[in-house]
């Protein structure tokens, strides 16, 4: 395609009015031959390997296929494996923020399969209503596409339908928001039943007003479909009277929308029935949360050996992993990863995943997990507080995790100490205060009420085991009638003992 623009003194304009970000990217390469290599992987952090293979696949061949199930995905798919350059408005806050908040864009990109070629910011008051970034600057980033030979732009924010179509006519590829880059990663690594329909109600809900500005791609995608497996073959056939193609369109998203609505809710009845079976059984929750790639995962992981896939990729974890996880007294309680957050996580996504997120909500304590060895910890910490509100979960209890102490600068480690008085620096691939953590969720949990002093008799070893699991133990003696126990536990459980065992005076 030939341009209708000269690139007539663009580069010297760019010099001076946009900053180049390509550079950002290698730290992130660095990192993951880093995760890549060594003694890291020799341990049982290993577990999850068939995960890996069929993610890099999924990556690899969804680009080549024609066939689409369903006209939500045309825009969807077409995002993969693109040569992409990404365009930022820096409105507020210093040129370090500005630029790392490109860097994300860009592991974001890596993440959904992209090609980085180039990156650029514009400082303005706020974004072009018409174009996103000035109708200028926006000739020159299409200087900057042909150049590179880039097929699209990401831009690090949430555009309007109308922006899209005015920054496309400009620089002549496809352009495309954070959001939708986010929403097609959601797509690309859910794997549930449940995390799926969650993922395409988001991405419809973030289509539906677009759809005009999709259009053209939609009638050709809706026009050749005739065999295509889903929505009834699409075209003439299902469009009622004196309804344009958009309005079908519209009509028919609206009622997969419904569809999805129910299907989640019926799932989420499935849970929520496993939850209270916990709860019942009053096994106390612990809930790990976090700016994704924080090492959730390899906390977990580091707590219970769960084997869960651990990436340096954004948004590897997407469906809740519970596990079974005991502290140093031998007391049982649940460890759940959860799907990680970040800055201006979309909206429609955090009400989609609302039920999965209710994880955390319903939890008894939360571990809030940072990576201490990121350029702003706090922003991430903040960032993850606003979700934590959004799905109010913020009287739960929380213990702030400063992850990767092994890699983080010992000055900052120490700021975040100071700043959050609940919190511990640990490493989750080396161990460095792992322990001491486990002794801090033992403290933090919910302690069981009834204090009881009994004598069980060694024909009932199954009750001393289930005050070993579900209590606290206080003491514990050997004596020649039975085991002499005091321990704190839960009253259903002191009943149980007070009906078998005989009651010992205190002394
Ligand atoms: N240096 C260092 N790297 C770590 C540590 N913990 C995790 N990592 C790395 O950080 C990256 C992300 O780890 P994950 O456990 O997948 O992070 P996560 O928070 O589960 O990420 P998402 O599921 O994508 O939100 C991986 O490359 C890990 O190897 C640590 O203690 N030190
Ligand atoms: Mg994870």
């Amino acid at each position: 395609m030939t341009s209708t623009y000269e690139a007539r003194d663009a580069s010297a304009q760019q010099d001076r009015g946009t900053r180049r970000a390509d550079a950002l990217m290698d730290e992130d390469l660095a990192g993951i031959d880093e995760g890549l290599g060594g003694g890291y992987r020799s341990n049982d952090y290993d577990g999850d390997q068939y995960d890996r293979s069929d993610r890099a696949s999924l990556r690899r061949v969804t680009g080549l296929s024609t066939e689409l199930q369903d006209v939500t995905e045309v825009e969807y798919r077409q995002l993969r494996l693109e040569r992409v350059v990404l365009v930022g408005v820096w409105t507020d806050g210093t040129v370090e923020e500005a630029e790392n908040s490109l860097a994300e864009l860009a592991a974001l990109a890596e993440t959904a399969g992209s090609e980085v070629l180039d990156g650029v910011i514009q400082r303005r008051d706020r974004p072009d209503p018409a174009t996103y970034i000035g109708s200028g600057k926006a000739r020159e980033l299409r200087d900057i596409v042909e150049a590179t030979g880039a097929d699209t732009v990401v831009c690090d924010g949430e555009l309007s339908p109308g922006q899209l179509i005015h920054l496309e006519d400009v620089v002549k590829v496809k352009v495309v928001d954070r959001t939708a880059l986010i929403l097609d990663i959601f797509a690309q690594h859910a794997k549930s039943r449940e995390g799926k329909a969650q993922v395409s109600l988001a991405q419809m809900q973030y289509m539906l007003p677009r759809l005009r500005g999709w259009g053209a791609s939609l009638s050709r995608q809706m026009g050749g479909g005739g065999g295509s497996s889903a929505g009834g073959g699409g075209g003439m056939a299902t469009r009622g009277p004196g309804e344009t193609k958009i309005e079908t369109d519209r009509r028919r998203i609206r009622e997969k929308m419904a569809k999805l609505r129910r299907e989640i809710a019926d799932m989420k009845k499935g849970r929520d029935t496993k939850r209270q079976e916990r709860r019942r059984n009053q096994v106390p929750s612990v809930a790990i949360a976090g700016y994704t790639n924080a090492g959730k995962s390899s906390l977990l992981n580091r707590l219970t050996g769960a084997g869960v896939l651990v990436e340096n990729s954004l948004f590897a974890t997407l469906d809740p992993t519970v596990r079974r996880a005991e502290t140093p007294g031998g007391r049982v309680y649940t460890l759940a990863d959860t799907v990680g957050f970040v800055r201006h996580l979309p909206h429609h996504l955090v009400e989609a995943f609302r039920s999965t997120m209710e994880e955390v909500a319903d939890a008894d304590l939360i571990l809030h997990v940072v990576d201490g060895a990121h350029p702003e910890p706090e922003a991430q910490l903040a960032a993850v507080r606003e979700v934590i509100v959004e799905v109010d979960a913020q009287n739960v209890r929380e213990i702030v995790v400063v992850n990767k102490a092994d890699a983080a600068d010992p000055e900052v480690l120490a700021r975040l100490l100071r700043r959050e008085p609940h919190a511990i620096a640990v490493s989750a691939r080396t161990g460095q205060g792992i322990e001491e953590l486990l002794r801090l969720i033992e403290e933090e949990l919910p302690h069981p009420a009834v204090e009881v002093n009994v004598l069980v008799p060694y024909t009932r070893g199954d009750l001393v085991s289930r005050v070993h699991q579900d209590g606290e133990l206080l003491s514990e003696e050997h004596t020649g009638d039975g085991t002499l126990l005091r321990a704190l536990v839960l009253p259903e459980l002191a009943a149980e003992l007070r009906r078998v065992v005989p009651v010992v005076q205190p002394v």
